[in-house]
């Protein structure tokens, strides 16, 4: 584990979009919508193709601006991670991947390669560790993600379609991943398109069509008692884009 300290769960800041919307030369991508995340939650975002998810996740993890609107944390900004559909490696070993974020992070020089090692073995990558990051398989690759994001002991961690390109085995190490992250008190917002997975994984599920925020619900409302005809569209596969 990190040298950081992790606060108690309720002290993680929450999460508020007022009016966030945004714009591309004159195109509405995302209409203005509110969402508020707070406590520990597993938020799952689902919706058709084009539907607005990525930009959602983006704009939450401050990796874009919003045309209209706020997002703000309540209190401090929480130590975040985002991890992507295909992983942004350095043209680096397995390991001086993880080395280099506990360096940025601060970690004294000695601690970096126990800890490093330490989650390579967490993610089932222990003996891949001199391995060029970029030659890793998709889904090894997608561990190393999750490797280096467990070492930011991040808050909130976004994954944006962590396992879409994954065969089942990968996708299941990935959601045991999502698993451990959440068990440490970490709040999850993902997107899948995968009805199943959002069942596995969900404690609320946010539903996006057309760049409009159509449903956010508790998940086991979502699926047993959908409050809008797009969730219910949703739920039987009809909702394409
Ligand atoms: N930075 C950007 N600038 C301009 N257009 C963008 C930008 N990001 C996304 N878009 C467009 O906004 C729309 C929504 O994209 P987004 O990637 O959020 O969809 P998504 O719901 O994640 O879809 P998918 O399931 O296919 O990944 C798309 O039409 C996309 O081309």
């Amino acid at each position: 584990m990190n040298d950081m300290r992790r606060l108690p769960m309720a002290a993680i800041p929450s999460l508020a979009l007022e009016g966030v919307g945004f714009t591309h030369r004159g195109q509405t991508l995302l209409h203005p919508l509110d969402l508020r995340l707070a406590g520990c939650q597993r938020t799952l975002v689902m919706g058709p193709n084009g539907a607005g998810k990525s930009l959602l996740m983006r704009l939450a993890h401050g990796l874009l601006a919003p045309s209209s609107g706020r997002v703000s944390w309540e209190g401090r900004p929480p130590r975040q991670a985002m991890v992507f559909q295909r992983p942004v490696l350095l043209k680096r070993s397995a390991l001086a991947n993880l080395t280099y974020v506990l360096a940025i992070n601060g970690t004294p020089y000695r601690r970096r390669k126990p800890l490093a090692r330490e989650a390579l073995e967490r993610f089932g990558l222990a003996t891949l560790e001199k391995r060029p990051a970029r030659v890793l398989s998709g889904g090894e690759q997608q561990r190393l993600a999750l490797a280096r994001a467990w070492l930011v002991d991040p808050e909130v961690l976004f994954l944006d379609e962590p396992t879409a390109a994954l065969d089942p085995a990968a996708i299941q190490a990935v959601e045991s991943a999502v698993g451990d992250f959440h068990r440490r008190g970490t709040r999850i917002l993902m997107t899948t398109h995968d009805l199943q997975q959002a069942r596995r994984l969900a404690d609320d599920i946010v539903l996006l069509f057309g760049g409009r925020l159509v449903e956010h619900s508790p998940a086991e409302r979502f699926f047993s008692d959908p409050q809008t005809p797009e969730a219910r569209a949703f739920i039987r596969g009809e909702l394409v884009w």
